[in-house]
């Protein structure tokens, strides 16, 4: 098993003494804040930049509640707390790498998103910003992964009736993608696909985003490697057929779907 990066030495670049001095806030130190469930070393292991060594800041608190998320303690009950946007550009530069992910829950849902990721890209960090693409903030950043929530995803009636309400009323704003993605320098779209019924949905939303495929991800919804892999039979051949890109979450295969991973 490849163990994840922690205090890994800096691997590219220039060392962080020559990267400028922490800039969050031009007068002085900043106090705002936002909720940090978890940060860590690991290796990016979805999309376009899978295996780049990152840091990864995972927000705490989502507007949608998706039945299967992987991230529970980001979300359904959400933890951690507040932490400033200076000590997390310290200890991004402290995590000697030169890519960041801002994660969560959602990470657009703080107003302060946009902050930190001015301070950040501001000592010369790459930014890449993992959203459902719900939220419609002002923000700037390298890669603006954006993982639409299909239908199939909205989380039992039954059991959550308000977050199922929620969910369906929030979870797909195609203007608000389509304003994220025109934003941002570079951005992908990361769908989480269930079972073949997800398919007609996918086709739909790319098509009323108008990306083109070479953009497009599809990634198997799963927790564990047996789950990806027995996804992977008839997902990554109906996914090529089609021209888009398959992701197979390698951080699962890598590490297992451990916190800080
Ligand atoms: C935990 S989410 C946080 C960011 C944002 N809320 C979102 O959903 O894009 C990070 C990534 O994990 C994906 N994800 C979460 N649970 C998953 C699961 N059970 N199977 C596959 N992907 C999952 C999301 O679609 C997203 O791409
Ligand atoms: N290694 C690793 N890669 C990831 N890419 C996106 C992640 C996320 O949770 O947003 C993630 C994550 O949690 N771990
Ligand atoms: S939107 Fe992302 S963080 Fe929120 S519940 Fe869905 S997968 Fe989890
Ligand atoms: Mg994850």
């Amino acid at each position: 098993m490849i163990s994840p990066l922690r205090n890994s030495k800096f691997l590219h670049g220039s060392p962080p003494s020559t990267r400028g001095t922490p800039t969050g806030d031009p007068t002085g130190t900043s106090t705002t804040t936002l909720r940090i469930a978890e940060t860590f070393v690991s290796r990016q292991g979805e999309g376009s930049l899978t295996g780049t060594d990152s840091f990864f800041i995972r927000t705490s608190g989502c507007n949608l509640r998706c039945w299967f998320c992987d991230t529970p303690y980001a979300s359904w009950r959400p933890e951690g707390a507040p932490q400033s946007i200076d000590s997390l550009q310290k200890a991004a530069i402290d995590a000697k790498v030169e890519h960041v992910v801002l994660t969560g829950g959602e990470p657009l849902l703080p107003l302060e998103s946009s902050t930190l990721t001015e301070a950040l890209r501001s000592i010369g960090l790459h930014v890449t910003i993992e959203t459902a693409g719900t939220v419609d903030r002002d923000v700037q950043c390298d890669l603006m992964s954006i993982s639409p929530k299909f239908r199939s995803s909205t989380p039992d009636r039954t059991k959550h009736p308000r977050w199922h309400e929620l969910h369906q009323k929030r979870r797909m704003p195609i203007d608000t993608m389509r304003r994220l993605i025109d934003r941002s320098d570079d951005y992908q779209v990361k769908f989480v696909v269930d079972a073949p019924t997800d398919l007609e949905e996918l086709l739909e939303v790319t098509s009323a985003l108008a990306v083109p495929k070479e953009k497009v991800w599809v990634m198997p919804q799963g927790i564990t490697p047996e789950e990806l892999d027995k996804a992977s039979m008839w997902l990554s051949e109906w996914t090529d057929s089609q021209g888009f890109r398959y992701c197979d979450r390698m951080h699962i295969h890598w590490y297992g779907n451990r916190r800080g991973t």
